[in-house]
């Protein structure tokens, strides 16, 4: 029986072959099919929103896509023996640009890739594996093979030097030293189904047990297998002798423990298999036989306890019809629920959103120790489900220094550098409340400077200059830059969030999985955004609150960030009011922001004041195209007006505790409104839009200089959420920004529209 929770995306007119998902959400998926297309999903609508058309792969069947976690606008693919890197943000509308990077990667037809770094590993039919390094341009392959189709592989991770383990349908698992480019060790899971099947007529050994995909958990030392005769096998490197439920190989030097899964194994051959992104002891495995199994895999993470061979696994079976296969499946976290995406034999991708939170409190501990144990390179393999559910110490809250406040910026954009330095000013000055130093988290990048390439973290530290994003403005010296974000939090009270709202997701995630957080800390959002799923919306210091479990409040004005760090003068107004302030209390936070030159309105409007900077940005773009088309301040004035009242109304409407007065007499709303439609980037980039004809994609970044554009992607956002709720039409500027940027509704319509 099919599931009835399936919802079937439709576009693709062939089987879908692979599926990513974005690094930073779980709402945006790639697939790629037989159809010779690649196509982007946005998940809230289920429509795709780019596509890649057959001409962009010379009719090749892009069978492998990985999204690069170092730059989330790009995309690699495995494409007939070639190699193809996407700009997910280049094209025109719908249109996918094409290949920014291409490469002659393997001998024969490419059936997976594999990213690391400056590497990309492909596995081919002819059983080779090359390793393509993109930095220094050259290709290499390994000076042996798999003897018959390699079907998959993948780097381990958190090694010093890059490893790869990969598998084949000679039924081979082969461990790849790079450097001497041959096997460290191999496994053969012919040998072990054999065994297993000695003395057990089940018939499972008849389909040879190809081995079809590879699955690394997240610390990178137990693996999983889809094996062509059905079963699921997990394994990991042994740390001693002794006997244990699984069966102990020696991988040549490498001694392996191996178990099949318990419970029933698919009908027919297992075809992918991914340990889940939403539970680190389940497993997802999709079958021949048109099954999805969950698998409780915990016992592979158990020493010296597993259950006794054969016990059940198996926690879950979706069946996805009669006749169906499972081509591809991933999976990812959403509000703390489970999603698989699934391509079957049919050409639609089936979206699978698990009902209840997958993971109890011990499964989200165990996922949190296992990343924590990772991040500090624990010297022994994960610890024991029971260690970790008895730990304080993972999970003990980071010490607070006791008196002062410490603070912390996430974020050193335009804005994030002209707050932490306002910030930085004030713990100076007010040394008796505050730590003076403020680490602010610098998203890692190289700057030309002087001529030479470096770290910007590196330079800001030494000059106390953000040369990138915020240059020629001196930096108090407290300003610590600081790459690593969970570090950067450590130890605060007081965080300060202030990036482009697209990062916010993944870098909140990142501080929750830590469990570096204190539950004793404050946050103050300085994000302009809004945050839409399926058919819901949130603002960020509710998101950002409910991720960590503190309570955050929001700041937003008129407030051009190069003004405010010239020091000209500006208003701005911060809305605070937790029911425990932890002792950080309003007078707290608004020392810390209030400058001579900064001069602080505080009220307990979360809602508002965020609503307010979220929506003064779409209609900054509209200020824009008025700007492009040449028409007068009479015009812009009518776009600002219109503007104003759909904001309120959008307000009262979905959040209707909101204040009309916050739109209307604080700094966050009107002066906003009036700041970011004459000077802001939005307005700016809108106007060029209409001059030029470039996309607002192209144009951020032919202006911008890597800050990003918040307004064009919020009306996208609105609009997919507005159309949900059947409301476009009380909302037609909003609506027509969207359809300009995105629909190719000529800009002159603009005002029979609004
Ligand atoms: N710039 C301005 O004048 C003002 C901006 N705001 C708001 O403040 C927020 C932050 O804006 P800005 O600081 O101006 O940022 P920005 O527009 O300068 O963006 C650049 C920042 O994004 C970071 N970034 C790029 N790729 C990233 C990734 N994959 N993951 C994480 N970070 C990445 C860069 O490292 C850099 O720190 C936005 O919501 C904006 O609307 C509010 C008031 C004024
Ligand atoms: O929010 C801002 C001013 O308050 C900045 O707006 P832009 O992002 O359009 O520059």
């Amino acid at each position: 029986m099919a599931s009835p929770a399936l919802n079937r995306l439709k576009a693709h007119k062939a089987p879908v072959l692979s599926l990513a998902f974005a690094p930073s959400s779980s709402d945006t998926v790639a697939s790629s099919s037989e159809d010779c297309t690649l196509r982007l999903w946005d998940l809230r609508t289920e429509k795709p929103v780019k596509a890649w058309l057959p001409n962009t792969f010379g009719a090749d069947t892009v069978t492998s896509i990985v999204w690069s976690e170092r730059d989330e606008g790009s995309i690699w693919v495995g494409c007939g023996t070639r190699v193809l890197g996407l700009d997910v943000r280049g094209g025109s509308g719908m249109l996918g640009g094409k290949p920014v990077v291409e490469k002659e990667v393997a001998g024969d037809e490419i059936n997976q890739i594999a990213l690391h770094g400056d590497l990309i590993a492909a596995a081919d039919d002819l059983g080779d594996i090359y390793v393509w390094d993109t930095k220094a341009d050259t290709v290499s392959s390994m000076k042996t093979n798999h003897t018959s189709i390699a079907s998959t592989l993948l780097f381990i991770p958190h090694k010093p030097t890059p490893t790869i383990l990969s598998g084949g349908l000679d039924s081979q698992i082969m461990h790849w030293d790079l450097t001497r480019k041959l096997p460290k060790s191999n496994l053969n899971i012919r040998d072990l189904i054999v065994e297993a099947a000695e003395g057990d007529a089940s018939g499972q050994m008849f389909n040879p047990p190809f081995v079809n995909s590879l699955s690394l958990n997240e610390e990178g030392k137990v693996w999983a297998a889809a094996v062509g005769d059905g079963s699921v096998f997990v394994g990991r490197q042994g740390q001693d002798d002794g006997a244990r439920g699984g069966k102990k190989r020696k991988w040549n030097e490498e001694a392996w423990e191996i178990t099949a899964l318990g419970g029933e194994p698919h009908r027919a051959g297992a075809s992918v298999v991914e340990w889940a992104k939403f539970d680190p002891t389940r497993l997802v495995s999709g079958g021949n036989d048109g099954s999805v199994r969950i698998w409780d895999a915990s016992r592979a993470f158990e020493q010296g306890e597993q259950e006794e061979e054969g016990a059940t696994a198996l926690v879950e079976t979706l069946e996805l019809g009669e006749g169906k296969k499972v081509n591809w499946l991933t999976t990812t976290e959403r509000s703390g629920k489970g999603r698989v995406v699934i391509a079957d034999t049919s050409g639609d991708i089936l979206l699978y959103d698990l009902r209840g939170p997958p993971s109890n409190t011990n499964k989200l501990a165990t996922l949190q120790a296992i990343r924590s144990a990772i991040r500090s390179s624990a010297p022994t393999f994960i610890p024991s489900l029971r260690t970790i559910n008895n730990s304080t110490r993972l999970f003990s809250n980071t010490h607070i220094m006791a008196g002062k406040h410490t603070v912390a910026v996430v974020g050193s954009g335009n804005w994030g550098t002209a707050i932490a330095k306002i910030v930085g000013e004030n713990t100076a000055q007010h040394s008796d409340v505050f730590n003076k130093d403020v680490k602010m988290w610098v998203f890692e990048e190289e700057v030309e400077h002087e001529g030479k390439k470096r770290p910007l973290t590196e330079v800001i530290n030494e000059k106390h200059e953000n040369v990138k994003y915020l240059p020629n403005i001196a930096l108090p010296e407290g300003i610590v830059a600081e790459p690593d974000v969970v570090k950067a939090v450590e130890g605060a009270n007081i965080l300060i969030f202030n990036l482009p709202h697209q990062f916010v997701g993944k870098v909140c995630k990142q501080l929750r999985d830590s469990g570096k957080v204190s539950k004793d800390a404050v946050g103050i959002s300085c994000i302009k955004g809004v945050e839409i799923s399926k058919d819901d919306i949130s603002l960020f210091p509710y998101t950002i609150g409910e991720e960590l479990g503190i309570y955050v409040g929001a700041l937003s004005g008129a407030n051009i960030a190069n003004e405010v760090a010239e020091e000209k003068f500006c208003e701005t107004t911060i809305a605070y009011a937790p029911k425990d302030d932890k002792g950080v209390s309003s007078d707290t936070i608004k020392k810390l922001f209030h400058r001579d030159y900064f001069r602080v309105g505080m009220c307990e409007d979360v809602a508002g004041v965020s609503l307010a900077g979220a929506l003064k940005n779409v209609v900054a773009v509209a200020a824009g195209f008025a700007d492009g088309l040449g028409w007068g301040d009479n015009s812009k004035a009518a776009v600002m007006r219109v503007g104003l009242m759909e904001m309120k109304k959008f307000a009262k409407t979905f959040f209707p505790d909101v204040r009309s007065a916050t739109f209307t007499e604080e700094s966050c709303g009107i002066a906003d409104l009036i700041t970011s439609c004459l000077g802001g980037r939005n307005r700016r980039c809108a106007e060029a839009f209409v001059k030029t004809g470039k996309s607002m994609d192209e144009l951020e970044q032919d202006m911008l200089n890597g800050q990003k554009l918040q307004g064009a992607g919020t009306a996208e956002e609105l609009f997919h959420f507005l159309d949900k709720k059947g409301k476009t039409d009380d909302f037609k500027l909003f609506t027509a920004v969207y359809n300009i940027v995105y629909q190719g509704l000529p800009p002159d319509q603009l005002a029979e529209n609004i």
